[in-house]
């Protein structure tokens, strides 16, 4: 097994020493899950969370925050070697988070008439299948099932007092949970997002309209939780959870929350996509801006913009700013974010990069100085990167939140481009993601 990586599930960490299953064993690398423990490594801690080892979140919690960032960093630094094969400069140090709970300004909650019990819970209940209701997270790999979270430490304050408050009266008035297998039940999604701004929005999403049960539970949430700024609710007849084909409605407030990036405002609906983080969104955007180089001179184009906010944030060093990005909605925010932000020299456009990105669209819009791109997990489409070697930009920044989909992307650029700069951020601590910023440099 020397050399070779193993990809183990069931919170092992190194030092751990565990027997594991293989499902999968091929030359390089292996997959499986661990089996037994029979010594713990000296590396872990106690997780600071009582849903540890249930909830799909906060997998990481048992590594001292160090330790992840550590981690992080060589998982970065591998998958460049191993997946790229490439060659490149010392990484920088990891970026790691100051505020490493309470960082996400967007959290999701599911209510089920199926709480996920351990045989422990299930044993107590003295019943073959006891049933109980939850609002809290899908345990990961069961999608009808829900593990009923008490306290969660991902969001600031009011998060869990605004869950508890609609959990304890929806049990106390006997509102029904959702039934996901059956598509039934009355109470389906909560969805909050707390900003640094400090405003609140509730988005409260029924299965369908009961406008006496829906105004009391509103009402008695507005008058137990102080500081909620909207509140809104979705009413979703369909069968699956997302909400961007239906019409939130505002029952108090705006209808809309405002998140700052330095002195930019961005202005987020219940539909809008937001970076999650909003303290180490700031951390990855000055580092994007820093790596494009700006000198108030370049054509920048924005590749997978999202609401522009990238764009927007680089804007006042750049000439001019192209976004382009797949979702409608997405671009009517970008336009409109930047318009709030009085920047002028931006434009976005809706549509698939790839169809975009053609000879016509670039002589319009001019020869790019920078492109930046912060494609999918899935990383970028070998015609686009094919389209990025032909376009021959001085400078391409990648920004990727999957560094192993990043490491496979820039083997193809390598081609044309030699790696400058490599900046890997945390944005989600106690979790194995990882977001990395590599800088591009054109050879000739
Ligand atoms: C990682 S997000 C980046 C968002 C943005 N740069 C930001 O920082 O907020 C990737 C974005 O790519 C968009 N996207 C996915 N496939 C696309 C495609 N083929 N063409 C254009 N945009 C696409 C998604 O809708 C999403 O907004």
């Amino acid at each position: 097994m020397d050399g070779k990586v193993i990809f183990i599930e069931g919170g092992v960490v190194p030092g751990d020493v565990v027997d594991v299953r293989l499902s999968k064993n091929k030359k390089d690398w292996a997959e499986g899950k661990a089996q037994l423990f029979h010594t713990y490594s000296p590396q872990r801690v106690e997780p600071f969370c009582e849903h540890f080892g249930l909830c799909g979140g906060c997998k990481w919690q048992m590594l001292p925050y160090e330790k992840q960032a550590e981690y992080k960093q060589q998982q970065v630094e591998d998958h460049l070697r191993r997946i790229g094969h490439l060659e490149f400069p010392d990484m920088y140090p990891i970026l790691g988070a100051s505020k490493t709970r309470r960082y996400r300004n967007k959290l999701e909650f599911t209510f089920s008439n199926k709480a996920y019990l351990t045989d422990d819970e299930i044993r107590a209940a003295g019943e073959e299948w006891p049933k109980r209701n939850a609002l809290g997270f899908h345990i990961p790999r069961l999608f009808d099932k829900v593990l009923d979270i008490r306290t969660c430490h991902l969001q600031e304050e009011p998060a869990n007092l605004i869950k508890n408050t609609v959990r304890e009266w929806a049990e106390k008035h006997s509102l029904s949970f959702y039934d996901i297998r059956r598509q039934e039940g009355w109470l389906r999604n909560l969805v909050l997002r707390i900003c640094t701004t400090g405003e609140v929005m509730v988005n409260l999403v029924i299965h369908y309209e009961d406008k006496a049960a829906r105004i009391a539970l509103l009402d008695h949430l507005l008058a137990t939780v102080p500081g909620i700024t909207t509140l809104l609710y979705t009413i979703n007849p369909k069968k699956n959870d997302s909400i961007f084909d239906l019409e939130p409605k505002v029952y108090a407030g705006k209808g809309y929350v405002e998140e700052k990036l330095e002195d930019f405002t961005f202005k987020i609906g219940p539909k809008s996509f937001f970076q999650t983080n909003t303290y180490q969104g700031e951390v990855l955007y000055k580092v994007t801006r820093d790596f494009a180089g700006l000198t108030g001179s370049e054509v920048v184009y924005d590749l997978y913009c999202g609401t522009g906010s990238i764009g927007i944030f680089v804007s006042r060093q750049a000439k001019k700013v192209i976004g382009i990005e797949l979702i409608r909605e997405a671009i009517d925010d970008a336009k409109e974010n930047a318009a709030a932000n009085a920047v002028n020299n931006a434009t976005f456009f809706a549509g698939d990069v790839i169809d975009i990105c053609d000879d016509a669209f670039f002589a319009e819009h001019g020869a790019p100085d920078v492109i930046i791109t912060d494609p999918p997990r899935a990383g970028m489409h070998e015609k686009l990167t094919a389209k990025l070697l032909e376009v021959a930009a001085p400078r391409i920044v990648y920004v990727s939140c999957n560094p192993a989909t990043q490491a496979r992307d820039l083997a193809l650029l390598n081609e044309k481009y030699t790696i400058e700069k490599i900046q890997p951020v945390d944005m989600f601590p106690h979790t194995h993601h990882i977001e990395n910023v590599v800088l591009l440099k054109r050879r000739y």
